[in-house]
């Protein structure tokens, strides 16, 4: 697994930092507004599980399964909604839990589902952004790194469902997809 790995980027400390830092400004920010967080799985997890620790307010949880990337390294343009919210967003605060924002289309469909949902407002935090990756217009509220254009994995990030038990974040040898 580590022999596939090119380079790390920021390690399991650097991250544990850093999402307990942006934890911190959500608690402050989302502070009697009970917002409902919303993990984007599957990559979103673990980033979701650290995040939400480091939040001390009252919130709520759900999960959206989306995909689009399947066993490639390219977008395949199409965002499929794999498991729905079990809860309305109707009037509520959403926080969107994100990995990564690459080409921005998984979220700009999400940002566009939730807000005919009505949700009274629909706010994004990821933890890894790419903008060289973006085919749409589109910015986070809160951004943990912004990555050079690579394929990375791990922290929850996947190439063809591998990696996303590395505790850190790195750049796949592209041998890997190539081969
Ligand atoms: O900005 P984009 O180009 O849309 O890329 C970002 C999305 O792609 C990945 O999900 P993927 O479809 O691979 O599903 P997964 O989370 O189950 O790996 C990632 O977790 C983001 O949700
Ligand atoms: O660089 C990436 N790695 C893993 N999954 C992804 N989904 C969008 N971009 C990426
Ligand atoms: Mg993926």
């Amino acid at each position: 697994m580590l022999s596939d790995i090119q380079e790390i980027l920021y390690d399991e400390e650097q991250i544990r930092h850093k999402v307990i830092e942006m934890g911190r400004q959500l608690s402050r920010d989302f502070k009697d507004r009970n917002p409902l967080v919303i993990c984007i799985l599957k990559g979103a997890f673990i980033f979701m599980a650290d995040l939400v620790k480091a939040m001390d307010i009252p919130l709520e949880i759900d999960f959206m399964a989306v995909s689009s990337y399947g066993a490639s390294t390219k977008s395949s343009g199409v965002v499929k909604i794999v498991k729905d919210l079990d809860v309305p967003v109707e009037g509520r605060d959403v926080l969107i839990v994100e990995d990564i924002i690459d080409s921005g289309l998984t979220l700009s469909y999400l940002i566009d589902v939730l807000e005919r949902r009505n949700a009274k407002s629909v706010t994004v935090a990821t933890l890894f952004d790419k903008p060289s990756g973006r085919t749409v217009e589109l910015e986070a509220d809160y951004v943990g790194y912004t990555l050079p254009d690579a394929f990375v994995v791990g922290y929850g990030l996947d190439y063809a469902e591998k990696y996303r038990n590395l505790p850190f974040i790195g750049i796949l040898k592209p041998e890997v997809y190539n081969r």
